[in-house]
């Protein structure tokens, strides 16, 4: 009975919310058109209305001005909109939501640049949805708006972005990155969904694979790190997906770094696009709240450098940049083995996305250090804040250096980092100069600096895959300088080869195979290893931004006071001393510092001094030659070429080791295969089953057997043997065999 009255009671509530929901699209229409700012302007010039002034419609067909205001709930957004950001604490916009959200909701294609940490997110998302929503998306209509992002992180940060946003509307959305394995499902569902955040990959696999995936109907497309995409890498995949999308869309584009190529525009057919570059005005291209220095640390010194301010900030989140992924594998699993006392972790490309994810929200949530390559450079925001970014590897340009710092320092948090630049890489500071980065060159105290080598060598010698790692790392470091594009700033020539393996713990060189003969000869001698930068004359000194001092406040920043001091003006007699200063000082071991020697990786061998203090294994053979001989720097090269002759013989003796285990292992095989057969019975062994039976017979025979007559083929010897299979057991037959291959090598 009940049924039948409830039905028009709820058609009647479908019935006015229908209503509602047409009666607002109108509104927001003609609020939208009413508004609309001039096609060029940047709304940020105009004055924030005053908070008590109407919002929508004001009487008739006037409305309030929307361009210029500073508050979501004063745009025309739907309800949903409004309530979603409410909902995610969104409620005062950011530079670039004002510049770019009254231009983007009237559909105008954006090029949109921020500095990092700016807010870029939310200026293609609330445009994204108010589309789709102003019309009336629904599950039938398809796709409807594509986002695409470089990495899988930042496509999943996105996608988290937008179903916190858009949880009050009812559109489906989707992420399609690469590494997972439910494809199958992806394919199966991939039509129904109206929005998909994505990267390049993915997206292009099911325009390729998945039946009837059909992109012919959508109005936006939204390119996050629109530089990135549009770069080489990802072009053959950007062109065949724009291929495949309706010439009459919206195109967002958004980056910290923006493009302006024609070239690159003309691929994406914008039309009369509004450039809103918020802070190309702004005194930095960074932001505001970001402490930068950078510090000239030769190459086979940057680890110590390194794991020094690893100890130096133990309570805080790091995420530290290497050139390359075997790099950062290698100093994870080293520096793993050394327990700083601080959790690392480390993310690559070539880790499983599982994996990757996971990383990534740990780092979020704890303080630890995080090993990575560029995969997390761009976009990533680590909800808890990052403390320091450590460019260990130069950057291969300035957008690249803009993105890695901008890890930290989003929003109105504040952040600091370092770059380590090797003497030749001190070009790029002018570069950061040119691009309005203020970056304070500083020196390390090398009071405090923990030399690492040492330590990392007694690693490899008891780690025979860290070894492996290690030489990987060297190779892979030195093939990404060579193949940098700005030889200005990256010269593997001017690169200390033969130090830069010492440092990383390995005792020979590894060969460097991509550059040839001709090349390899010219690689650096040690010795330029503390060659002055080309920074080192008083005239380009006084060229480089330099900070009187680091401003520092907290009790953390203490230790920074500690580790990093700034070079101040009065300090600079020449660069040269100081840099040899710091080459010198994180080489040299102080005996008061190997005393508490907390590094030494669990379970290694422990050598004392004379006074009983202990010291780490390598530091005996440093100090043999007498204390003072370390600190010249001829006695340091000195020792380490003695040791490097020294472990030739030893590295000799453990290849003839290992290949005389092997051979008594297959040697071992064998005779276990011949009792086997044995215990078979004759016919196995005089049978004809199959070629493979033939061949191990053959081959038996002609090791242990004189092929005619059973006799050793060493008779008459001393040592001679002589023996049936029959007569003696299967422990003799080893014993003998030992016997004979003893024998055979002597
Ligand atoms: N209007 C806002 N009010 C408060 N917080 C905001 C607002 N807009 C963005 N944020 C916060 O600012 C941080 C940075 O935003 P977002 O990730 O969008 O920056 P971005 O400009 O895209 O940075 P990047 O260039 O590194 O990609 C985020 O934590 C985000 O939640």
């Amino acid at each position: 009975m009940r049924r039948p009255n409830s039905r028009p009671q709820k058609r009647q509530f479908f019935k006015h919310k229908r209503l509602t929901e047409l009666q607002e699209i109108e509104l927001l229409e003609s609020w939208i058109e009413f508004g609309k700012p001039d096609s060029g302007s940047n709304p940020l010039s105009l004055a924030p209305p005053p908070s008590n002034a109407p919002i929508g419609r004001i009487d008739g067909d006037s409305f309030s001005p929307y361009a210029g205001c500073d508050r979501f709930d004063r745009l025309p957004l739907s309800q949903k909109t409004i309530d979603g950001l409410k909902k995610s604490e969104y409620v005062t916009m950011t530079e670039i939501q004002r510049a770019s959200l009254p231009h983007s909701l009237c559909g105008r294609d954006i090029l949109g640049a921020a500095k990092t940490g700016s807010g870029k997110t939310l200026a293609f998302l609330i445009p994204v949805l108010e589309k789709l929503y102003r019309l009336r998306w629904g599950p039938e209509d398809g796709v409807g708006s594509i986002i695409i992002s470089p990495t899988r992180e930042l496509a999943g940060q996105l996608f988290d972005v937008l179903k916190s946003v858009g949880k009050l509307h009812s559109f489906s959305a989707g992420l399609l990155i690469g590494g997972r394995k439910d494809v199958g499902m992806e394919k199966e569902h991939v039509n129904e969904l109206n929005i998909l955040v994505c990267t390049p990959g993915r997206l292009l696999q099911h325009m390729d694979e998945t039946p009837n995936f059909d992109c012919s109907q959508v109005q936006v497309l939204v390119l996050d790190e629109a530089d990135r995409i549009l770069d080489v890498g990802f072009k053959k995949a950007l062109n065949a997906i724009i291929s495949q999308l309706p010439k009459h869309r919206q195109t967002l584009l958004f980056s910290a770094t923006q493009t302006k190529s024609v070239q690159d525009l003309a691929r994406l057919s914008l039309k009369d696009p509004e450039y809103l570059s918020v802070h190309e005005e702004s005194a930095t291209a960074t932001p505001n709240r970001l402490q930068q220095t950078a510090m000239i640390v030769p190459l086979d010194q940057k680890l110590d450098m390194l794991w020094s301010f690893i100890k130096a900030h133990l309570n805080s989140r790091i995420l530290v940049f290497f050139a390359s992924r075997k790099q950062v594998k290698f100093v994870f699993e080293a520096f793993k083995k050394l327990r700083p006392g601080i959790p690392l972790k480390c993310l690559h490309g070539k880790m499983n996305q599982q994996k990757r994810m996971g990383i990534y929200s740990q780092f979020c949530e704890s303080r630890s250090v995080l090993f990575s390559t560029d995969v997390a450079s761009r976009g990533l925001d680590f909800n808890k804040g990052v403390d320091w970014v450590i460019q260990v590897d130069c950057p291969e340009d300035v957008a690249a250096y803009i993105h890695r710092v901008g890890r930290t320092a989003r929003y109105q948090s504040g952040g600091r980092s370092v770059l380590f630049l090797v003497p030749s890489e001190a070009e790029m500071l002018k570069k950061l100069e040119v691009a309005k980065i203020p970056i304070h060159l500083i020196k390390a105290n090398t009071k405090r600096l923990q030399p690492v080598s040492r330590l990392l060598e007694a690693l490899l010698v008891k780690y025979s895959d860290m070894k492996y790692l290690a030489q990987k790392a060297f190779i892979t470091y030195l093939r990404s300088i060579h193949k940098q594009g700005d030889k200005e700033v990256f010269d593997v020539m001017k690169l200390p080869a033969e130090e830069f393996s010492v440092s990383l713990g390995l005792a020979l060189t590894p060969k460097v195979r991509f550059l040839n003969q001709k090349t390899k000869s010219k690689l650096m001698p040690a010795e330029t290893s503390l060659h002055l930068p080309e920074i080192s004359d008083e005239e380009n000194l006084s060229e480089i931004p330099r900070s009187k001092e680091v401003t520092v406040g907290s009790k953390e920043l203490e230790v920074d006071k500690g580790f990093l001091l700034t070079e101040s003006p009065d300090e600079a007699e020449g660069q040269a001393t100081e840099i040899e200063a710091v080459g010198l000082g994180t080489r040299i071991t102080k005996k008061k510092k190997l005393k508490i020697n907390v590094h030494r990786p669990v379970g290694s061998r422990v050598v004392f001094d004379e006074e009983g203090n202990t010291l780490p294994p390598l530091a005996k053979i440093a100090d043999r030659d007498g204390g003072n001989d370390v600190l010249q720097l001829d006695k340091v090269k000195e020792r380490y070429a003695k040791l490097r002759e020294e472990m030739k013989p030893r590295d000799k003796e453990d290849k003839l080791l290992h290949r005389q285990r092997l051979k008594d292992k297959r040697m071992k095989e064998k005779m276990k295969m011949k009792s086997r057969s044995e215990e078979e019975g004759e016919e196995d062994l005089s049978g004809s089953d199959t070629e493979a039976a033939a061949g191990r017979k053959s081959k038996r025979s002609k090791i242990y057997f004189d092929s005619d007559n059973g006799e050793s083929e060493g008779e008459g010897n001393e040592d001679k043997v002589k023996f049936s299979a029959e007569s003696i057991s299967l422990a003799e037959q080893e014993a003998l065999a030992l016997k004979l291959l003893n024998s055979m090598h002597s």
